[in-house]
């Protein structure tokens, strides 16, 4: 007799660098209001999802052990909210394979509970619209909504409402990770109390770096890169600067310092640039390892979902 075993939903869902982080003031709902400029890389996490008994979580991969795997997981809660949202049991098993480092400014979290949306969207043939999936990601957690999306966007609010880029040519970046992650709420607070005692500078608008999008130039692009948190995450982390140092030392055009922390983000001429860099900065013993990537890259994505018969 032929029985048909399902193959489980296989989602890549990105990571992110933002190329421009505009810190606005804090809100009476504790969010702070921002105008940010993300780009999808390439650095990314893979989910596996198959139906079964009950809810649970794996986590697999270099940074597996800090990464819970019960109700605090994104994951979990976003099987639950979908779950609940069209009136199912979410009763699967998924298996969370981690390329993007945890707390590590990249939005990893984000990505994985976005791919949990797509691959439940998929796995129970709901046909969820955008607009649906975005209101639901929404819910999760203000970088969710772009790890959907992906390539390059701005959001504004307090991250969740998306605008397209245009965004010519692949850019190149060297992702160095911190020996230990830097939690959202610690850095957006630590800016505010950077705030009440002094002035650190704010970035302007993001009019040139449109343009430098536009134009597919990394060198153009490379000056106009910025971030309001990297006070912030460097006053936390102090020996963050010299990470940011030895990259362009290391010949990257420029360095940031990702979202929240505490990846250094470095962006390259191009891809044999990026290689370069990243072997002399990971010789330099200024970070835990070196990624490359490159960006603009799609969001998260169903890559297989099939059954498969045997005998
Ligand atoms: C800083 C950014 C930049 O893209 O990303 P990461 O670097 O953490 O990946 C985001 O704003 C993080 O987004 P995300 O990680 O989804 O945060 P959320 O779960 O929505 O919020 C966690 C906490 O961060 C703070 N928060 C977040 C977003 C925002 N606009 N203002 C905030 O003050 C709040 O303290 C909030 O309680
Ligand atoms: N699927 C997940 N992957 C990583 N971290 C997760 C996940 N679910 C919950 N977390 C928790 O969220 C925190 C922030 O993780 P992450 O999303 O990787 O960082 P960031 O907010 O800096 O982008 C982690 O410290 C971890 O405890």
């Amino acid at each position: 007799m032929l029985s048909v075993v399902p193959t489980p939903v296989v989602v890549r869902a990105p990571s992110k660098v933002n190329l421009h982080l505009s810190v606005g003031d804090l809100r009476p709902d504790g969010f702070h209001e921002l105008t940010t400029v993300f780009q999808a890389l390439s650095l990314s996490d893979e989910l596996s999802v198959v139906p079964a008994k009950t809810l649970s979580v794996r986590v697999r991969g270099d940074d597996a052990r800090v990464v819970p795997t019960d109700s605090r997981n994104l994951v979990w809660k976003a099987a639950e909210l979908l779950g609940h949202r069209v009136g199912r049991e979410p009763s699967v098993e998924i298996t969370i394979d981690k390329g993007i480092p945890v707390a590590g400014g990249m939005a990893g979290g984000s990505a994985d509970a976005a791919a949990t949306l797509v691959a439940l969207n998929a796995m129970w043939h709901l046909d969820l619209s955008r607009d649906e999936l975005d209101e639901v990601a929404a819910q999760l957690g203000s970088d969710v909504p772009f790890s959907l999306h992906g390539g390059t966007a701005v959001g504004t609010g307090r991250g969740e409402k998306l605008l397209p880029v245009l965004s010519r040519n692949s850019f190149h970046w060297v992702l160095a990770l911190a020996k230990g992650g830097l939690q959202t709420p610690a850095v957006y607070n630590e800016l505010d109390e950077l705030r009440a005692k002094g002035d650190p500078p704010r970035l302007g608008g993001t009019e040139d770096l449109m343009h430098a999008l536009a134009s597919g130039d990394a060198r153009a692009l490379a000056p106009l890169l910025g971030n309001d948190l990297q006070a912030a995450a460097v006053s936390l982390m102090p020996q963050l600067r010299r990470t940011l140092r030895a990259g362009v030392t290391a010949g990257a055009l420029a360095g940031i310092v990702s979202g929240s922390g505490p990846t250094c983000a470095f962006l390259c001429a191009d891809a044999d640039a990026a290689v370069s860099v990243s072997a002399e900065l990971s010789g330099a013993g200024v970070c835990r390892t070196v990624r490359v990537a490159s960006g603009p890259v799609p969001g998260a994505r169903v890559v297989t979902s099939e059954s498969i018969g045997f005998s």
